[in-house]
């Protein structure tokens, strides 16, 4: 078994830690580095994994997971580089982060992976899409894959679409919580209880992610059509969708995130 280290144990680094000890993978094969005491000793506490600076991980694990933010990978990778072997394998979950900026700042030949996860790993329905940097091959990537499929599903893209996978499943479970908070605040406004607009919402949303997924007819118009009657109350709620640009907001929003993965990206060339 692969010890792995996770650098950066945030809100990705915590999903992804709990997500692994949830399908059942030891503790004792993970490892996390984190830079705050109470922080790593909550996680410690609460997980059983152990904390360890960053010589230690990179000495220890065979595979590291780059899990900050990416304005701090480049005091991340300082520490990083001078103690790594090209053996170990580099999986960066980092928005915007292109391979080669790794592969410019570690030992020649290092293997490294770009993913993009989302936070749903914590329930094991993560979407996760992953890239080869230019000296990762088929054994680094279904590594991963491995890894990966434990907490929800993966796909292979070529690099040049993780951008835009960023802004559409990395970003994505935000803007469904964001619309859910809308329809939950729309019940308080037509006097439900909290509670019970939070439970009519929630599995709403788990009922038509569902259909989307597992039903036999899994086209999104098709099913919205099915829940809009001629002269219903659907239909008159959709008008208002429409008339409000949400269908033009919600493609502007996805586009503004891909260009912020990006810059993000660029920042570092
Ligand atoms: N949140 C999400 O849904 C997703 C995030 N990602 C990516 O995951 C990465 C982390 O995001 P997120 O978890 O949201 O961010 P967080 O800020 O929650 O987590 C990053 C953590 O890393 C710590 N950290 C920073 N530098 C170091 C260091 N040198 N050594 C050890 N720990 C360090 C941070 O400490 P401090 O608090 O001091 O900053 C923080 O605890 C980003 O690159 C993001 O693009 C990808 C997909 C989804
Ligand atoms: O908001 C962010 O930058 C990160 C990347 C994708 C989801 N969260």
């Amino acid at each position: 078994m692969n010890s792995i280290a996770v650098l950066g144990a945030g809100k990705i680094g915590e999903s992804l830690l709990s997500g692994l000890l949830h399908a059942g993978r030891n503790p004792a094969d993970l490892l996390f580095t984190e830079r705050h005491p109470e922080r790593a000793a909550e996680l410690t506490d609460k997980y059983g994994i152990e904390h360890v600076e960053i010589d230690a991980a990179v000495r220890r694990a065979d595979v590291l997971i780059v899990a900050v933010k990416p304005q701090d990978i480049e005091p991340l990778l300082d520490g990083v580089a001078p103690l790594l072997e090209p053996s170990t394998l580099v999986v960066s979950l980092c928005a915007g982060l292109p391979t080669k900026l790794y592969e410019r700042r570690l030992a020649a030949g290092t293997p490294v992976v770009r993913v993009m996860p989302n936070t749903p790993m914590v329930v094991g329905e993560a979407m996760s899409a992953i890239s080869a940097g230019s000296h990762a091959d088929e054994k680094h990537l279904a590594l991963v894959e491995d890894l990966l499929s434990s907490v929800g599903q993966v796909v292979r893209v070529p690099e040049s679409q993780q951008d835009a996978v960023t802004a559409l499943s990395g970003s994505g479970p935000a803007y469904f919580f964001y619309l859910v908070e809308a329809m939950i605040d729309a019940g308080i406004l037509l006097g439900i209880p909290r509670a019970t607009a939070a439970d009519l919402i929630v599995q709403s949303a788990v009922g038509a992610a569902t259909m989307l997924r597992d039903g036999s007819e899994g086209h999104p118009v098709i099913l919205r059509e099915a829940v809009t009657s001629p002269a219903g109350t659907t239909i008159a709620g959709i008008r208002e969708l429409e008339k409000h640009g949400v269908r033009a907001a919600l493609i502007d929003a996805i586009e503004a995130a891909r260009d912020r993965s990006v810059e993000l990206g660029s920042a570092h060339d």
